[in-house]
């Protein structure tokens, strides 16, 4: 067929391809060759450019334009959008052999204006990472003003749209300014060039090296690009929609204030082994490890990061299972990443070489079939061993020993083993509140539709909570309109959201006779089930990547792949066959719960093995398990370890939230109720018998303490099958038998989802308890979570939780009216002088309240002095911690005359507050005046000998006073010595 004639057939197919990512990219893209290549005039381009019109309009303007200009118009523009599109994409549109070559068709003219645009494509991906400089040259060099850098710098914009705003800008300011660019660009490249970590090396690469690094950069470059997981059938490229998640060291850092950035991941900070070359990016399901990584390899290929290593080789450990055959280092690093054509052996040579030039990542070390062992040792990069083996020897370092390795996991599924052996841990702790609201405005080109989604997120907390998980945040985005559409409905808890999403997808399948009401799931029943099949087999034997002959087991036909629900594989070697994933493997967990639920093939015992794993994963054995056939159960027996059974655990989760009361009646008519109602019985049955082990499993307490609980692992993870429930008989049923006094949760990565989980098992509780939630990623938002259970704690402990003021705020507002609610600790958090006064007005209504601790915050004196106020008209608090705040002097007089009279007070300290002898005199009066003050820490206060002599004086007056704290304050020795033999309650 000649080109004319497939671009007026295939109109809408074109059209499709090009707009349906909602992103102006890939038209751009072609609208950029088309100029290079001199196919389009200026005139031509801004025609189709309109700013402000709809990308569909533009799109169908540049089809009208090139059909009119005729047949080598057509052919061309097929050729490039044969470039831009996904391999997949292009070639579903089969429009190969009408593709003529893609030579320029103008005579190359040498002015700087012509090289622009003849050069544009490259131009575009070149420039991103020098905007800002090249701004400010054309400033200097009077080309721009500053309105035309606005401009540039829009922030609707993306970084490829600025380049092109500033390339079309230099455009129309003339030949000099394009001069300007040229050469910036060649100064930028020739010092790139003599800063390159090769320069500094001792021996010359092989001559194909460059090829090959051009190579893989490309590859790299091409396989990063877009986000793919994206809404199924359409893509997006990974600059539109990525946002900075939220990223922590495993260990506190004394260095490190600012929040970590991405290239933080690999750089130096928080490194607690230098002899050791792997870092670990851990965080939950669909928190954006592997968007993260994808990220970074952008950024490598583009030049714009991690430029100190000259080669990057991504691996996917989901793609690494596939491999049966024994390999080499040096296979694995050619055949999975990117052959080179020439010198094979003098390129591996350098390589193993220069083992810091190269960087590995791999991604999902939690997909990986193998547990990490490290019994078989390897050192040779050329000897071939299983691929799980090289993996287990690189990460060790006894294989490529010096070559930097990133690897990913989930945190449930990394072995202590391991630990051992890494540089360093970084959390990914998915989106802060300001990431959500990024993630969604990226997401909707529209800003009011953007507007009204992150409004009605604002009504919905619990919602809200599910947001700062990536995966859940870009479902909510993708079904904004059910989300807006469903009022008091709206979404809860995450089987939910996967709900939704269900619902778009099989919908938008036949969008005409899209059924009313709840008949939607009946229409499409036989393909939830085929898929379902298909994602339980596969989380049973840890498959995530199925063949063509899989899919055809399961009776998985063309339609069903066009939901949207299954992706093709990416895969570096092109002469495999095709593969499919579920979109995401949260996403397949969903689809084998749909199909334990309305499965009729599944035997009663599937759902008692699912959640019973857990159980077995709790005492550490992986015995007897799953589902109904014997080549499954087989299949789990052999595979049940503890790197799948995150994926059985969110299953067992939806499987909970698929059989909760409120979803029966979306089964009705494609399942029995009978049989639903035995399957949540046995669900109740099974989280309950859970409930009831943890509570055996508390040691009774020794005399005189409290009985204090510390939740297992798979206690957060029952409390949130509980949720998903969504029935307070349950939690009710399954939190009246638990008896403790203090519940810890620390370090068990509570986030706001969990919080809202946990408040509505816990408000269920007997008797009050003292809630221990330190060094979690609670937040503001997950505070606001916990409210509903404030009646019920008798204290809360939040240290390191990232919560902020406003977050205080509402909380106390709800604790002021909570009578158990007695104590509160929170240190390490982001609090300032605008909490002060919430918690001011909480001393001075709650006359039983006891502890407030505060320590290493921000509050100065002008806090101080808020809390001051609130502490004069206060007549229970015995214990008041503000250690590692700033209130200085001032501060610790405020407080001193407000305290000096107290009769309560037990334990104050003002450790590294910078309160001098000043501060130290004016608490001198506190120590001479209170009846039932015991300690007082003022350890590292700038105190000198005049302070400490205050201190002395007012310690003769005062008998009840056990010890002042004054260790590095400005004393020399001989002062201290001196110091000690007058008073022996003081503590040098
Ligand atoms: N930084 C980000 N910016 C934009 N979207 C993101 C980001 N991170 C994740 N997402 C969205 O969330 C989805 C899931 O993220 P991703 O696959 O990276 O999570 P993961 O932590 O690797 O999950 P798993 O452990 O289950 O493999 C992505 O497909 C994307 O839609």
């Amino acid at each position: 067929m000649f080109a004319q004639d497939l671009v007026l057939k295939q109109r809408t197919v074109i059209l499709h391809a090009l707009c349906s990512s909602g992103s102006a990219e890939h038209l751009e893209q072609v609208l950029d060759i088309l100029l290079a290549q001199g196919e389009l005039i200026w005139e031509d381009y801004q025609n189709i450019q309109v700013p402000g019109r709809a990308l569909h309009r533009n799109a169908r303007q540049l089809l009208d334009l090139v059909y009119t200009k005729g047949e080598e118009s057509c052919g061309l523009f097929l050729s490039a959008l044969k470039q831009v599109l996904p391999a997949a994409q292009g070639a579903s549109l089969s429009f190969s052999g009408c593709c003529p070559n893609l030579e320029n068709k103008e005579e190359a003219q040498s002015t700087s204006t012509r090289t622009l645009l003849s050069q544009r494509p490259d131009l575009v991906c070149q420039l991103q990472g020098c905007i800002e400089g090249l701004l400010e040259t054309l400033v200097e060099s009077n080309h721009f003003t500053s309105a035309d850098c606005d401009d540039v710098r829009l922030p609707v914009h993306t970084p490829t749209q600025q380049a092109r705003r500033l390339l079309d800008l230099v455009r129309s300011k003339g030949e000099s300014a394009a001069a300007v660019i040229l050469q910036y660009i060649q100064r930028t490249q020739e010092s790139q060039e003599s800063t390159s970590p090769l320069s500094q090396n001792t021996s010359t690469p092989p001559k194909e090296f460059f090829k090959y690094q051009k190579k893989l950069i490309s590859s790299v470059s091409a396989q990063s690009y877009f986000l793919s997981t994206y809404g199924g059938t359409s893509h997006m490229s990974l600059d539109d929609i990525y946002t900075e998640g939220q990223l922590e060291l495993a260990h506190d850092c004394v260095d490190i204030s600012a929040p970590l950035g991405l290239e933080d991941v690999v750089g130096s900070a928080g490194t607690v082994n230098e002899e050791a070359d792997t870092v670990l990016v851990s965080g939950e399901a669909g928190s954006g490890k592997s968007t993260l990584l994808q990220r970074l390899h952008l950024l490598w290929a583009r030049g714009a990061a991690l430029q100190d290593f000259l080669l990057l080789f991504p691996f996917s450990c989901r793609r690494l299972n596939s491999e049966s055959r024994d390999m080499s280092v040096q296979e694995l690093v050619f055949q999975h990443c990117c052959w080179p054509d020439r010198e094979q052996e003098e390129i591996f040579q350098f390589i193993v070489d220069h083992p810091h030039l190269i960087l590995f990542t791999f991604d999902g070390l939690d997909e990986l079939k193998q547990s990490f062992s490290d019994e078989h040792r390897l050192c040779c990069p050329t000897q071939p061993a299983p691929v799980h083996v090289l993996l287990f020897n690189l990460i060790q370092g006894f294989l490529m020993k010096g070559v930097r390795k990133v690897v990913t996991s989930r945190p449930e599924a990394v072995a202590p083993l391991l630990k051992k052996h890494l540089r360093k841990e970084v959390f990914l702790k998915g989106f802060s509140p300001a990431g959500i609201d990024i993630f969604v405005r990226k997401h909707h080109s529209d800003s009011t539709v953007a507007a009204k989604v992150l409004q009605s997120l604002q009504t919905n907390t619990a919602l809200l909570g599910l947001c700062h998980s990536p995966v859940l945040c870009s479902i909510v985005s993708q079904c904004h309109k059910e989300l807006l559409g469903c009022g008091e409905g709206s979404p809860q808890t995450i089987t939910d959201v996967y709900l939704m999403i269900l619902q778009h997808f099989l919908q938008h399948q036949s969008p005409m006779k899209s059924s009313v009401g709840l008949g939607w799931l009946q229409e499409h029943l036989k393909t939830v089930l085929r898929m379902g099949q298909l994602a339980f087999e596969g989380i049973a034997t840890s498959c995530y990547v199925f063949s063509g002959a899989d899919l055809e087991i399961c009776c998985i036909t063309e339609k069903d792949i066009c939901t949207g629900f299954l992706m093709q594989s990416k895969d570096m070697s092109s002469s495999q066959s095709i593969h499919y994933e579920f979109l995401h493997v949260t996403m397949q967990c969903f689809f084998a719960a749909l199909y334990i639920v309305l499965s009729t093939n599944t035997d009663r015992s599937a759902i008692l093995t699912l959640f019973k794993l857990q159980q077995l994963k709790e005492t550490g054995c992986f015995g007897a398990c799953l589902p109904s056939a014997d080549q499954q159960k087989h299949a789990f027996e052999e595979d049940a370890t503890a790197e799948q059974t995150p994926n059985l655990q969110i299953t067992a989760t939806f499987v909970s939230g698929l059989l909760s009361q409120r979803h029966q009646s979306l089964w009705l008519h494609c399942c029995s109720s009978a049989i639903l109602e035995k399957k949540a019985r046995q669900v109740e049955r099974c989280l309950s018998k859970g409930m009831q082990k943890h509570f055996k499993s508390i040691p009774q307490p020794v005399q005189g303490e409290k009985k204090s609980m510390h939740a297992m692992p798979g206690f957060v993870w029952l409390i949130k099958c509980i949720y998903e429930m969504q029935e307070s008989r349950i939690a009710k049923d399954a939190m009246s038998k638990l008896e403790v006094d203090h519940l810890k949760l620390t370090y068990c990565n509570i986030g706001p989802v969990e919080c809202t989980a946990l408040a509505y098992v816990l408000q269920h509780l007997r008797n009050p308890v003292g809630l221990q939630l330190d060094n979690n990623s609670v937040g503001d938002v997950g505070v606001e979570q916990l409210l509903p259970c404030m009646d019920i704690c008798k204290s809360l402990y939040l240290r390191n939780n990232n919560i902020t003021d406003e977050g205080i705020r509402k909380l106390l507002a709800k604790g002021i009216q909570c009578d158990n609610f007695q104590k509160i600790a929170l240190f390490n958090n982001n609090l300032t002088d605008a909490c002060t006064q919430h918690f001011s007005h909480l001393l001075r209504t709650k006359q039983d309240f006891l502890s407030l601790r505060l320590g290493n915050n921000n509050i100065t004196a002008e806090g101080a002095k808020q809390l001051a106020e609130g502490l004069k008209n206060n007549h229970s608090l015995m214990y008041l911690g503000l250690w590692g705040n700033k209130i200085g002097d001032a501060g610790a007089e405020a407080l001193a005359s407000a305290l000096e009279n107290s009769k309560t007070l037990l334990w104050l300290s003002l450790v590294g507050n910078g309160v001098g002898s000043v501060g130290a005199c004016a608490l001198a009066r506190v120590i001479r005046n209170s009846t039932s003050l015991e300690e007082l820490w003022l350890t590292e206060n700038c105190i000198t000998r005049a302070g400490v002599e205050s201190l002395i004086q007012a310690l003769q007056h005062n008998t009840h006073v056990k010890s002042v704290w004054l260790r590095n304050n400005d004393l020399s020795a001989e002062e201290v010595e001196e110091m000690t033999q007058q008073e022996s309650r003081l503590i040098f």
